[in-house]
């Protein structure tokens, strides 16, 4: 299947295994953006979420406005008709060039991604068009140096990202190239995917050269890695890694390299139950329903602040980090909408942070959402975070909790046991709110 499957782990890549950095692991927020040609059209239907669609509806109706290239090659497909309209039904490469990215400033962009407290961030440097945002060996020119907006993308991103002080990710598309391999449109989950030597050689010289170039500290690959690249040889997946942790040792890579290896596993938009286990793993989504700007999605499809801290929390409370994409429009500006969700997010962190950055879980889930409660803990307390203000009632959770210590950011708040539980009561302007206690063992 051309997907992601459940990786194993060949015994040539068990020497790769390693305990999971803290920077990482505690980071709790990451922010991925993707930005590319098909920013240009940025048009998709907004059909629904990936896991809501039927499989059968998703590629003719794809809401992932970077898959432009392969949704309008789709015979009758509505993006076919809505770019042979506006579009005229023009090579997909004139968007390359039509793409300006005029306003882009990569501080500007980084200085709204540090205020949401995000410990590290992550661009696209070649999706599955395989145009790529730097420029990179065998592109022949297909890349944004030589064309359209006519600069180093990533390296800008990467100065930027490092002057605000975060960690910084590649996204690579190891799996899919839609130039490279020819293909026709993909229309069902187990079409081909490009597997050969020299496509292997080819993605793998792109990962090398992303590592001397940028030395990012995250490899975030996409889909797999080609088969012929996984076997043994000078230009396999396993010099790529071996490569990697030589120049970055407490660098990262994701679980979307093929049967290879993972330093974290990764779930997309669906909370997989068989990734979303332990401490390393990354639930990640768009703020809407597409990775690539959609100009077709309103208020309707896009995650308010309050819904995307509440994503956040839970999955913080469950292990795991939330990476948050961001579709950048052609200009390089942040859509207003995404911007709103972002700078939201970082009112909540520079209130609550403390209750998810560097935590972990705190004991078992509740059972239900009536009253919605997540637990986390960190080094010195354990924080209810709570979505409702006024007299509220928690369950001690594993350890039994010192009431006396009860606090609401710096505020001290009064706390009384009653039967089987602590009752509180919570003021506070930003919801949800974090009441944290020290435990009494
Ligand atoms: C999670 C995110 C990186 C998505 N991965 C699968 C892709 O097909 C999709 O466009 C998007 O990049």
């Amino acid at each position: 299947a051309m997907f992601k499957t459940d990786p194993v782990r060949p015994d040539a890549y068990r020497e790769f295994e390693r305990p999971l950095p803290e920077w990482f692991r505690g980071a709790a927020l990451g922010i991925f953006v993707h930005w590319g040609p098909y920013s240009v059209p940025a048009w998709a239907e907004p059909t629904g979420e990936l896991g809501a669609v039927p499989r059968e509806e998703w590629y003719a109706h794809n809401p992932y406005a970077e898959w432009y290239a392969n949704t309008m090659r789709i015979e009758g497909s509505p993006a076919q008709m809505h770019h042979e309209r506006v579009h005229g039904g023009a090579p997909y490469d004139d968007f390359l060039d039509a793409w300006k990215a005029e306003d882009f400033d990569a501080d500007e962009v980084l200085a709204v991604v540090a205020a949401t407290g995000a410990g590290y961030f992550i661009p696209t440097t070649k999706h599955h068009d395989g145009v790529t945002l730097w420029d990179a060996p065998g592109t022949d020119g297909r890349n944004t140096v030589a064309r359209g907006p006519r600069q180093d993308l990533i390296g800008a991103f990467a100065d930027a990202t490092r002057a605000a002080g975060l960690r910084f990710g590649v996204y690579y598309s190891g799996g899919l190239d839609w130039h490279f391999s020819g293909l026709p449109p993909i229309e069902h989950d187990d079409d081909p995917a490009p597997d050969d030597l020299a496509y292997a050689e080819y993605a793998h010289d792109h990962v090398i050269d992303l590592i001397d170039r940028y030395r990012p500290d995250i490899l975030w690959g996409d889909i797999r890695w080609p088969v012929a690249g996984i076997e043994p040889g000078p230009k396999s997946l396993a010099h790529a890694f071996q490569t990697f942790y030589e120049r970055v040792p407490d660098g990262v890579v994701n679980d979307r390299w093929g049967e290879s290896h993972w330093d974290f596993r990764t779930s997309e938009y669906v909370h997989g139950t068989a990734v979303e286990v332990g401490e390393a793993w990354e639930n990640t989504r768009g703020i809407g329903l597409s990775f690539g700007h959609n100009r077709n999605e309103t208020n309707e499809h896009l995650l308010s602040a309050h819904e995307a801290v509440r994503l956040l929390v839970d999955v913080v409370s469950r292990g795991g980090n939330l990476l948050l994409n961001i579709g950048l429009e052609a200009s390089g500006r942040i859509p207003e909408l995404q911007r709103q969700t972002l700078e939201g997010i970082g009112v909540w962190n520079r209130h609550y942070g403390h209750a998810v950055v560097g935590a972990r879980p705190e004991g078992r889930m509740p059972a239900s959402d009536e009253p919605w409660i997540r637990w986390t803990r960190t080094d010195d307390a354990v924080h209810a975070v709570v979505d409702q203000t006024g007299p509220v009632r928690l369950p001690d959770p594993d350890r039994v909790l010192d009431e006396s210590t009860a606090r609401i950011g710096e505020r001290h708040v009064t706390a009384e046991r009653v039967d089987g539980g602590i009752l509180v009561d919570v003021e506070d302007a930003v919801t949800p709110v974090a009441i944290s206690f020290r435990t009494r063992d």
